[in-house]
Protein backbone atom coordinates (compact mmCIF):
# COMPACT_ATOMS: atom_id res chain seq x y z
CA UNK A 1 0.00 0.00 0.00
CA UNK A 2 1.49 3.25 -0.67
CA UNK A 3 1.57 6.51 1.54
CA UNK A 4 -2.35 8.37 -0.61
CA UNK A 5 -3.86 4.60 0.38
CA UNK A 6 -2.73 4.65 4.02
CA UNK A 7 -3.84 8.17 4.44
CA UNK A 8 -7.13 7.84 2.05
CA UNK A 9 -10.66 7.70 3.15
CA UNK A 10 -11.84 4.39 2.83
CA UNK A 11 -14.20 3.57 0.56
CA UNK A 12 -17.62 2.04 1.27
CA UNK A 13 -18.66 -1.27 0.45
CA UNK A 14 -22.42 -1.71 0.00
CA UNK A 15 -23.51 -5.16 0.42
CA UNK A 16 -26.21 -5.34 -2.40
CA UNK A 17 -28.26 -8.29 -2.61
CA UNK A 18 -27.50 -10.40 0.44
CA UNK A 19 -28.81 -13.78 -1.07
CA UNK A 20 -25.93 -13.13 -4.24
CA UNK A 21 -22.51 -13.49 -3.92
CA UNK A 22 -21.69 -9.82 -2.39
CA UNK A 23 -20.98 -11.29 1.20
CA UNK A 24 -19.00 -13.83 0.24
CA UNK A 25 -16.58 -11.00 -1.91
CA UNK A 26 -16.61 -8.71 0.72
CA UNK A 27 -13.96 -10.26 2.66
CA UNK A 28 -12.20 -12.10 -0.02
CA UNK A 29 -11.28 -8.19 -1.52
CA UNK A 30 -9.60 -7.59 1.53
CA UNK A 31 -6.29 -9.26 -0.26
CA UNK A 32 -6.23 -6.37 -1.97
CA UNK A 33 -4.57 -3.97 0.38
CA UNK A 34 -7.57 -1.21 -0.16
CA UNK A 35 -9.25 0.94 2.60
CA UNK A 36 -12.58 -0.10 2.75
CA UNK A 37 -15.43 -0.49 4.56
CA UNK A 38 -18.08 -2.82 4.21
CA UNK A 39 -22.16 -1.55 5.24
CA UNK A 40 -24.25 -4.17 5.62
CA UNK A 41 -25.58 -6.84 7.91
CA UNK A 42 -22.50 -8.94 9.61
CA UNK A 43 -25.29 -11.68 10.18
CA UNK A 44 -25.13 -12.35 6.55
CA UNK A 45 -21.27 -12.24 6.04
CA UNK A 46 -19.51 -16.41 5.75
CA UNK A 47 -19.66 -17.56 9.54
CA UNK A 48 -15.89 -17.81 9.17
CA UNK A 49 -15.29 -14.26 8.38
CA UNK A 50 -13.30 -12.49 10.64
CA UNK A 51 -14.95 -8.72 10.80
CA UNK A 52 -15.31 -6.02 13.46
CA UNK A 53 -17.89 -3.30 13.88
CA UNK A 54 -16.81 0.26 13.26
CA UNK A 55 -18.59 3.33 14.60
CA UNK A 56 -17.08 5.86 12.24
CA UNK A 57 -15.28 5.19 9.07
CA UNK A 58 -12.21 6.33 10.46
CA UNK A 59 -12.26 3.14 13.22
CA UNK A 60 -9.06 1.69 13.04
CA UNK A 61 -9.15 -2.49 12.15
CA UNK A 62 -6.37 -5.21 12.05
CA UNK A 63 -5.47 -5.82 8.73
CA UNK A 64 -6.76 -9.27 7.53
CA UNK A 65 -9.97 -8.03 9.32
CA UNK A 66 -13.18 -6.95 7.72
CA UNK A 67 -14.57 -3.54 9.09
CA UNK A 68 -18.11 -3.89 8.88
CA UNK A 69 -20.58 -0.41 9.71
CA UNK A 70 -24.02 -2.37 11.20
CA UNK A 71 -26.82 -2.12 9.09
CA UNK A 72 -29.30 -4.38 10.33
CA UNK A 73 -31.49 -6.12 8.04
CA UNK A 74 -34.80 -7.93 8.81
CA UNK A 75 -34.39 -11.69 7.28
CA UNK A 76 -31.53 -13.52 6.77
CA UNK A 77 -29.21 -14.75 3.92
CA UNK A 78 -30.70 -17.64 2.19
CA UNK A 79 -27.92 -18.17 -0.63
CA UNK A 80 -29.83 -18.14 -4.02
CA UNK A 81 -32.96 -16.95 -2.56
CA UNK A 82 -33.63 -13.42 -2.36
CA UNK A 83 -35.96 -12.64 0.64
CA UNK A 84 -38.52 -10.00 0.14
CA UNK A 85 -38.18 -8.71 3.00
CA UNK A 86 -34.04 -7.66 2.48
CA UNK A 87 -35.54 -5.32 -0.82
CA UNK A 88 -36.34 -2.37 1.12
CA UNK A 89 -32.58 -2.94 3.17
CA UNK A 90 -30.02 -3.15 -0.01
CA UNK A 91 -31.94 0.41 -1.12
CA UNK A 92 -31.19 1.92 2.32
CA UNK A 93 -27.64 0.64 1.98
CA UNK A 94 -27.06 2.15 -1.22
CA UNK A 95 -28.90 5.67 0.45
CA UNK A 96 -27.05 5.44 3.04
CA UNK A 97 -23.58 5.09 1.13
CA UNK A 98 -24.22 8.08 -0.81
CA UNK A 99 -24.73 9.95 2.19
CA UNK A 100 -21.38 9.02 3.29
CA UNK A 101 -19.23 9.94 0.30
CA UNK A 102 -21.12 13.21 -0.54
CA UNK A 103 -19.85 13.94 3.31
CA UNK A 104 -16.84 13.49 2.29
CA UNK A 105 -16.11 10.58 5.21
CA UNK A 106 -15.91 8.14 2.71
CA UNK A 107 -13.48 8.61 -0.27
CA UNK A 108 -15.87 6.66 -2.84
CA UNK A 109 -18.63 4.06 -2.67
CA UNK A 110 -17.76 0.28 -4.65
CA UNK A 111 -21.38 -1.16 -4.87
CA UNK A 112 -21.83 -5.23 -4.69
CA UNK A 113 -24.50 -5.95 -6.73
CA UNK A 114 -28.39 -5.69 -6.95
CA UNK A 115 -30.62 -8.01 -7.92
CA UNK A 116 -33.08 -5.10 -9.78
CA UNK A 117 -35.95 -8.29 -9.93
CA UNK A 118 -35.60 -9.23 -6.19
CA UNK A 119 -35.56 -5.19 -5.88
CA UNK A 120 -39.03 -4.35 -7.61
CA UNK A 121 -40.59 -7.29 -6.69
CA UNK A 122 -39.44 -6.84 -2.41
CA UNK A 123 -39.79 -2.99 -2.48
CA UNK A 124 -41.54 -1.63 -6.06
CA UNK A 125 -37.48 -0.09 -6.86
CA UNK A 126 -38.54 2.19 -9.51
CA UNK A 127 -35.02 2.32 -10.92
CA UNK A 128 -33.63 -0.15 -13.58
CA UNK A 129 -30.22 -0.37 -11.83
CA UNK A 130 -27.79 0.93 -9.38
CA UNK A 131 -26.58 3.74 -12.31
CA UNK A 132 -30.33 5.32 -11.86
CA UNK A 133 -30.35 5.55 -9.07
CA UNK A 134 -27.08 6.90 -7.89
CA UNK A 135 -27.80 9.68 -10.20
CA UNK A 136 -31.10 10.49 -8.34
CA UNK A 137 -29.78 10.50 -5.08
CA UNK A 138 -27.28 12.96 -6.45
CA UNK A 139 -30.05 15.39 -7.16
CA UNK A 140 -30.69 13.94 -10.57
CA UNK A 141 -27.83 14.29 -12.04
CA UNK A 142 -26.93 13.26 -15.91
CA UNK A 143 -24.51 10.12 -15.55
CA UNK A 144 -23.41 7.66 -17.92
CA UNK A 145 -22.42 4.03 -17.02
CA UNK A 146 -18.74 3.03 -17.94
CA UNK A 147 -16.97 -0.31 -18.23
CA UNK A 148 -13.87 -0.35 -18.29
CA UNK A 149 -11.08 -3.33 -18.08
CA UNK A 150 -7.97 -3.74 -16.12
CA UNK A 151 -6.06 -6.55 -17.31
CA UNK A 152 -6.30 -6.20 -20.84
CA UNK A 153 -3.62 -4.04 -23.38
CA UNK A 154 -4.88 -2.28 -25.10
CA UNK A 155 -7.90 -1.08 -22.69
CA UNK A 156 -11.35 -1.72 -23.12
CA UNK A 157 -13.62 0.96 -22.13
CA UNK A 158 -17.41 0.71 -23.28
CA UNK A 159 -20.03 3.37 -22.44
CA UNK A 160 -23.76 2.12 -23.29
CA UNK A 161 -25.52 5.14 -24.03
CA UNK A 162 -28.94 3.84 -23.33
CA UNK A 163 -28.97 1.30 -20.21
CA UNK A 164 -31.25 -0.93 -19.41
CA UNK A 165 -33.69 -0.53 -22.45
CA UNK A 166 -35.26 -2.92 -24.13
CA UNK A 167 -33.47 -3.62 -27.41
CA UNK A 168 -36.98 -2.48 -29.58
CA UNK A 169 -37.21 1.06 -27.88
CA UNK A 170 -33.49 2.22 -28.51
CA UNK A 171 -33.73 3.53 -31.98
CA UNK A 172 -36.05 6.15 -30.66
CA UNK A 173 -34.17 6.95 -27.30
CA UNK A 174 -30.74 6.96 -29.02
CA UNK A 175 -30.66 10.58 -29.87
CA UNK A 176 -28.22 13.23 -30.86
CA UNK A 177 -28.51 14.80 -27.59
CA UNK A 178 -28.26 11.61 -25.62
CA UNK A 179 -24.87 10.82 -27.77
CA UNK A 180 -23.65 14.91 -27.24
CA UNK A 181 -24.35 14.31 -23.61
CA UNK A 182 -22.59 10.90 -23.15
CA UNK A 183 -19.66 12.34 -25.23
CA UNK A 184 -19.05 15.14 -23.13
CA UNK A 185 -19.49 13.43 -19.69
CA UNK A 186 -17.34 10.57 -20.66
CA UNK A 187 -14.72 13.52 -22.04
CA UNK A 188 -14.25 14.92 -19.23
CA UNK A 189 -14.27 12.14 -16.68
CA UNK A 190 -11.82 10.68 -18.83
CA UNK A 191 -9.25 12.97 -18.13
CA UNK A 192 -10.02 13.76 -14.27
CA UNK A 193 -10.56 10.64 -12.94
CA UNK A 194 -8.49 8.56 -15.37
CA UNK A 195 -5.44 11.11 -16.42
CA UNK A 196 -5.93 10.70 -19.97
CA UNK A 197 -5.76 14.63 -20.84
CA UNK A 198 -6.46 14.21 -24.37
CA UNK A 199 -9.51 11.63 -24.57
CA UNK A 200 -9.99 9.76 -27.85
CA UNK A 201 -13.40 8.70 -28.43
CA UNK A 202 -15.04 6.44 -30.79
CA UNK A 203 -18.50 6.10 -31.41
CA UNK A 204 -20.41 2.95 -32.66
CA UNK A 205 -23.03 2.94 -35.32
CA UNK A 206 -26.13 1.99 -34.58
CA UNK A 207 -27.04 -0.43 -37.28
CA UNK A 208 -24.71 -3.43 -39.21
CA UNK A 209 -21.51 -2.08 -40.75
CA UNK A 210 -22.52 1.45 -39.36
CA UNK A 211 -25.26 1.49 -41.69
CA UNK A 212 -23.64 1.21 -44.83
CA UNK A 213 -24.68 4.82 -46.25
CA UNK A 214 -28.45 3.32 -45.92
CA UNK A 215 -28.46 0.51 -46.80
CA UNK A 216 -28.84 -0.76 -43.42
CA UNK A 217 -29.40 1.92 -41.81
CA UNK A 218 -30.43 5.44 -41.67
CA UNK A 219 -29.25 6.85 -38.11
CA UNK A 220 -25.47 7.10 -39.22
CA UNK A 221 -26.26 9.47 -41.91
CA UNK A 222 -29.00 11.25 -40.84
CA UNK A 223 -27.67 12.57 -37.52
CA UNK A 224 -24.53 10.67 -36.64
CA UNK A 225 -21.89 12.04 -39.07
CA UNK A 226 -23.14 15.17 -38.73
CA UNK A 227 -23.22 15.62 -34.68
CA UNK A 228 -18.95 14.14 -34.79
CA UNK A 229 -18.40 16.76 -37.33
CA UNK A 230 -19.73 19.50 -35.21
CA UNK A 231 -18.36 18.30 -31.83
CA UNK A 232 -14.91 17.55 -33.26
CA UNK A 233 -14.69 21.35 -34.65
CA UNK A 234 -14.96 21.91 -31.04
CA UNK A 235 -11.59 19.84 -30.58
CA UNK A 236 -13.01 16.75 -29.31
CA UNK A 237 -11.06 14.02 -31.00
CA UNK A 238 -13.82 11.97 -32.31
CA UNK A 239 -14.34 9.19 -34.91
CA UNK A 240 -17.49 7.61 -35.95
CA UNK A 241 -19.81 6.40 -36.19
CA UNK A 242 -17.65 2.98 -36.55
CA UNK A 243 -19.28 -0.52 -37.90
CA UNK A 244 -19.73 -1.82 -34.23
CA UNK A 245 -18.07 -5.56 -35.30
CA UNK A 246 -14.59 -4.51 -35.87
CA UNK A 247 -13.82 -2.28 -33.24
CA UNK A 248 -12.78 -4.30 -30.38
CA UNK A 249 -10.39 -6.39 -31.30
CA UNK A 250 -6.83 -5.01 -29.76
CA UNK A 251 -5.43 -3.40 -33.00
CA UNK A 252 -8.69 -1.07 -33.37
CA UNK A 253 -8.87 -0.09 -29.77
CA UNK A 254 -5.18 1.30 -29.60
CA UNK A 255 -6.74 4.30 -31.73
CA UNK A 256 -9.17 5.07 -28.96
CA UNK A 257 -9.33 5.88 -25.23
CA UNK A 258 -13.09 4.81 -24.57
CA UNK A 259 -16.07 3.92 -27.36
CA UNK A 260 -19.48 5.26 -26.78
CA UNK A 261 -22.16 2.28 -27.74
CA UNK A 262 -25.56 2.66 -28.64
CA UNK A 263 -26.86 -0.02 -26.39
CA UNK A 264 -25.95 -2.22 -23.56
CA UNK A 265 -25.12 -5.42 -25.17
CA UNK A 266 -23.06 -3.47 -27.75
CA UNK A 267 -21.60 -2.28 -25.04
CA UNK A 268 -20.80 -5.25 -22.33
CA UNK A 269 -20.92 -8.35 -24.67
CA UNK A 270 -17.27 -6.87 -25.86
CA UNK A 271 -15.71 -6.06 -22.20
CA UNK A 272 -17.18 -9.08 -20.47
CA UNK A 273 -15.83 -11.17 -23.16
CA UNK A 274 -12.29 -9.67 -23.11
CA UNK A 275 -12.13 -9.48 -19.49
CA UNK A 276 -14.96 -10.86 -17.27
CA UNK A 277 -12.54 -11.21 -14.18
CA UNK A 278 -10.96 -7.59 -14.61
CA UNK A 279 -14.08 -5.36 -15.53
CA UNK A 280 -14.99 -2.65 -13.66
CA UNK A 281 -18.23 -0.65 -14.02
CA UNK A 282 -17.77 3.00 -13.09
CA UNK A 283 -20.73 5.84 -12.85
CA UNK A 284 -19.12 8.89 -14.64
CA UNK A 285 -20.57 12.52 -13.91
CA UNK A 286 -21.92 12.00 -10.39
CA UNK A 287 -20.18 14.61 -7.73
CA UNK A 288 -18.50 11.39 -6.08
CA UNK A 289 -16.86 8.59 -7.22
CA UNK A 290 -18.69 5.03 -7.79
CA UNK A 291 -17.11 1.56 -8.57
CA UNK A 292 -19.02 -1.87 -9.11
CA UNK A 293 -17.80 -5.34 -9.85
CA UNK A 294 -18.98 -6.19 -13.62
CA UNK A 295 -20.88 -8.99 -12.54
CA UNK A 296 -24.37 -9.54 -11.00
CA UNK A 297 -25.85 -11.63 -7.90
CA UNK A 298 -24.97 -15.28 -9.41
CA UNK A 299 -27.19 -16.81 -7.52
CA UNK A 300 -26.32 -19.67 -9.08
CA UNK A 301 -23.33 -20.19 -7.25
CA UNK A 302 -24.25 -18.43 -4.00
CA UNK A 303 -23.53 -20.09 -1.29
CA UNK A 304 -20.97 -22.46 -2.34
CA UNK A 305 -17.57 -20.28 -1.66
CA UNK A 306 -16.33 -20.42 -5.39
CA UNK A 307 -17.04 -16.54 -5.86
CA UNK A 308 -14.04 -14.63 -7.78
CA UNK A 309 -13.20 -11.54 -5.94
CA UNK A 310 -11.37 -10.15 -8.85
CA UNK A 311 -13.25 -7.93 -10.56
CA UNK A 312 -14.55 -6.35 -6.78
CA UNK A 313 -10.77 -5.91 -6.11
CA UNK A 314 -10.60 -4.26 -9.42
CA UNK A 315 -13.51 -2.19 -8.64
CA UNK A 316 -12.03 -1.02 -5.24
CA UNK A 317 -8.36 -0.60 -6.65
CA UNK A 318 -10.01 1.87 -9.52
CA UNK A 319 -11.99 3.92 -6.84
CA UNK A 320 -9.05 4.19 -5.17
CA UNK A 321 -6.96 5.49 -7.89
CA UNK A 322 -9.77 7.84 -8.75
CA UNK A 323 -9.89 9.20 -5.60
CA UNK A 324 -5.87 9.63 -5.37
CA UNK A 325 -6.31 11.80 -8.80
CA UNK A 326 -9.21 13.87 -7.14
N1 LIG B 1 -23.95 -3.84 -10.58
C1 LIG B 1 -24.99 -4.65 -10.37
O1 LIG B 1 -25.68 -4.51 -9.40
C2 LIG B 1 -25.29 -5.71 -11.37
C3 LIG B 1 -26.38 -6.51 -11.15
N2 LIG B 1 -26.73 -7.48 -12.04
C4 LIG B 1 -27.91 -8.27 -11.69
O2 LIG B 1 -27.50 -9.58 -11.31
C5 LIG B 1 -28.55 -10.48 -11.57
C6 LIG B 1 -28.01 -11.72 -12.28
O3 LIG B 1 -27.51 -11.33 -13.55
P1 LIG B 1 -26.86 -12.33 -14.61
O4 LIG B 1 -27.13 -11.78 -15.94
O5 LIG B 1 -27.25 -13.72 -14.29
O6 LIG B 1 -25.29 -12.16 -14.45
P2 LIG B 1 -24.27 -12.67 -13.33
O7 LIG B 1 -23.04 -11.86 -13.54
O8 LIG B 1 -24.88 -12.64 -11.99
O9 LIG B 1 -23.97 -14.19 -13.69
C7 LIG B 1 -23.56 -14.62 -14.98
C8 LIG B 1 -22.68 -15.88 -14.86
O10 LIG B 1 -21.40 -15.49 -14.39
C9 LIG B 1 -21.06 -16.18 -13.19
N3 LIG B 1 -20.40 -15.24 -12.28
C10 LIG B 1 -20.77 -13.95 -12.05
N4 LIG B 1 -19.95 -13.39 -11.17
C11 LIG B 1 -19.04 -14.32 -10.82
C12 LIG B 1 -17.91 -14.32 -9.93
N5 LIG B 1 -17.55 -13.25 -9.21
N6 LIG B 1 -17.21 -15.47 -9.80
C13 LIG B 1 -17.54 -16.57 -10.51
N7 LIG B 1 -18.58 -16.61 -11.39
C14 LIG B 1 -19.32 -15.50 -11.53
C15 LIG B 1 -22.40 -16.65 -12.60
O11 LIG B 1 -22.23 -17.76 -11.76
C16 LIG B 1 -23.22 -16.91 -13.86
O12 LIG B 1 -22.95 -18.20 -14.33
C17 LIG B 1 -29.61 -9.69 -12.34
O13 LIG B 1 -30.61 -9.30 -11.46
C18 LIG B 1 -28.86 -8.50 -12.85
O14 LIG B 1 -29.68 -7.38 -13.02
C19 LIG B 1 -25.99 -7.73 -13.17
C20 LIG B 1 -24.88 -6.97 -13.43
C21 LIG B 1 -24.44 -5.92 -12.56
N1 LIG C 1 -25.42 -4.79 -16.93
C1 LIG C 1 -24.83 -3.84 -16.08
C2 LIG C 1 -25.62 -3.67 -14.87
O1 LIG C 1 -26.67 -4.23 -14.72
C3 LIG C 1 -25.09 -2.76 -13.85
O2 LIG C 1 -26.08 -1.89 -13.50
P1 LIG C 1 -25.96 -0.88 -12.29
O3 LIG C 1 -26.66 -1.56 -11.16
O4 LIG C 1 -24.54 -0.61 -12.02
O5 LIG C 1 -26.69 0.30 -12.80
Amino acid sequence: MDRAELKMKPIILTCGEPAGIGPELAPKALSAGIPYVYLGDPAHLPADTIWQEVEHLSDPVEAGVLPVLRHDFPAPRLPGQPDPRNAQGVIDVIARAVALAISGEASGICTLPINKQALKAGAAFPFPGHTEYLAHLAGDVDVVMMLASTTVSPPCRVVPATIHLALREVPTALTPDLIERCIRITAAAMSRDFGIAHPRLAIAGLNPHAGEHGVMGHEEDEWMRALIARLSEEGLALRGPLPADTMFHAPARAGYDAAICAYHDQALIPIKTLDFSGGVNVTLGLPFIRTSPDHGTAFDIAGKGIADPASTIAALKLASEMASRR
